[in-house]
């Protein structure tokens, strides 16, 4: 990361904000400089110390700036590609992290020299809260990072671009920006429209007072939702191709469920039933040669202030490092259960043992406890 003494990050919302927190957090000794059409934004990540300098201008911006980062709505990128393309170094990169990645690529040819250096880039992280307020340093720990060349870009551009998201704490993934457009499609675009459809189910259904009563299958399956409408519109839109074929197969998949059920047949729904399990049940494992797999163990827990504190406090004092941690099933009180992902083998079983005999009996290593439930029904 040495290559590059200024970086620039235009946008300094969820995303931004996050890559400017990531860079400082992990040490990086350029300079980070930012831009946000919002004014109080650019003060505030300065406040916070994610940037070293706040630019009033985008001409100020990109000036010396030898990464540029567009970390804005894709809308707003002609209108931002044209104010900057005159002052951009000859040997700056320009790179993005917008959801879609053809029409990206369209749009920087349109407007920007073939001597700058583009690549498209995509984080696949994220969340359903914007702007800098929900900026975190750690937002990219371990996820998958889409990087698109162009035809006109270097080799040596793709390598200093695979340290940036490294540097991040990300695994870089190349892919061509019509083959990251499919991808997207199905694993996040897709799911999102199905995750708005549920929810407005609820409304068409006359049932939006029954939302009280949601478990964690509404939630898991609409966390999504409240993602940031006017980013998501621009999404489908951009990416309207694939969206439309994913919808014809969706209507043809839900046209066929429909019929299995009208006429009992009960194997073949449970077949479907089956083949969804398997697939979602081998999503962490399905790409080891990127993300390295985690050894997981579940707690089963009361719902009760401070428990989570004392199951990291435990983990901390044995020192050993939570790689990931999540909530599963979390009821208002009841029990709920907690999934920690450590990095070894040889961690999991120490964590095990620690919460075992730290007064968490309900502790099970990934596997046992679904073999205990099944066994008992
Ligand atoms: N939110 C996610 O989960 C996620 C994940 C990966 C990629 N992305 C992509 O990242 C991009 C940014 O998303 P976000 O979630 O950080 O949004 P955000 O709303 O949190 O941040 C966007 C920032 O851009 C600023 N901005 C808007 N127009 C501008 C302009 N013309 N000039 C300068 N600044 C401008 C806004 O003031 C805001 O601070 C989008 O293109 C999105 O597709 C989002
Ligand atoms: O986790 C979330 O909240 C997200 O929506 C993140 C998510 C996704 O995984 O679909 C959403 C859109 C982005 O383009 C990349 C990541």
């Amino acid at each position: 990361m040495d290559f590059f003494n200024k970086i620039t990050f235009i946008g300094l919302g969820l995303i931004g904000g996050s890559m400017a927190a990531a860079l400082k957090r992990r040490g990086y000794k350029g300079e980070i400089c930012g831009y946000d059409a919002l004014p109080d934004s650019r003060e505030e990540a300065k406040k916070m110390g994610i940037i070293d300098h706040g630019a009033n201008t985008l001409q100020e911006a990109v000036a010396e700036a030898e990464l540029v980062v567009l970390c804005t709505p894709i809308a707003a990128y002609p209108q931002i590609l044209r104010k900057t393309a005159p002052f951009l170094r000859r040997e700056a990169i320009l790179t993005d992290v917008g959801s879609v990645k053809g029409c990206v690529g369209e749009l920087v040819n349109q407007h920007v020299h073939r001597d700058i250096q583009f690549i498209g880039g995509h984080p696949m992280a994220g969340s359903e809260k914007g702007g800098l307020k929900a900026a975190s340093a750690t937002l990219f720990e371990n996820a998958y990072y889409f990087l698109t060349p162009g035809q006109h870009t270097a080799r040596e551009t793709v390598t200093k671009l695979e340290s940036f998201v490294k540097a991040i704490g990300a695994y870089p993934v190349v892919v061509g920006q019509r083959e990251h457009d499919k991808i997207t499609a199905r694993i996040s675009h897709i799911p999102h429209l199905a995750a708005v459809l549920l929810t407005n189910l609820l409304d068409h259904e006359g049932g939006i007072n029954s939302v009280a009563f949601a478990g964690g299958g509404f939630r898991d399956t609409t966390r999504i939702a409240s993602g940031n409408p006017a980013m998501w519109k621009d999404i489908f839109f951009y990416n309207k191709e694939e969206i439309l074929l994913g919808i014809e197969s969706l209507e043809s998949m839900l046209k066929e469920f429909r019929e299995l059920l009208k006429e009992k047949q009960e194997g073949k729904v449970l077949d479907l039933l089956n083949k969804a399990k398997f697939i979602r049940d081998g999503v962490p494992k399905g790409m080891p040669d990127y993300m390295p797999p985690l050894f997981d163990i579940v707690v089963d827990v009361e719902d009760r202030p401070g428990v989570l504190g004392e199951l990291t406090r435990l983990i901390g004092e044995n020192h050993m490092n939570i790689k990931e941690i999540e909530i599963l099933h979390a009821r208002e009180g009841e029990q709920g259960a907690v999934r920690m992902g450590f990095a070894t083998a040889m961690e999991q079983k120490q964590a095990f043992s620690v919460l075992r005999g730290g007064g968490f009996p309900r502790t099970y290593m990934k596997g046992e406890k679904n073999d205990a439930y099944s066994e008992s029904c």
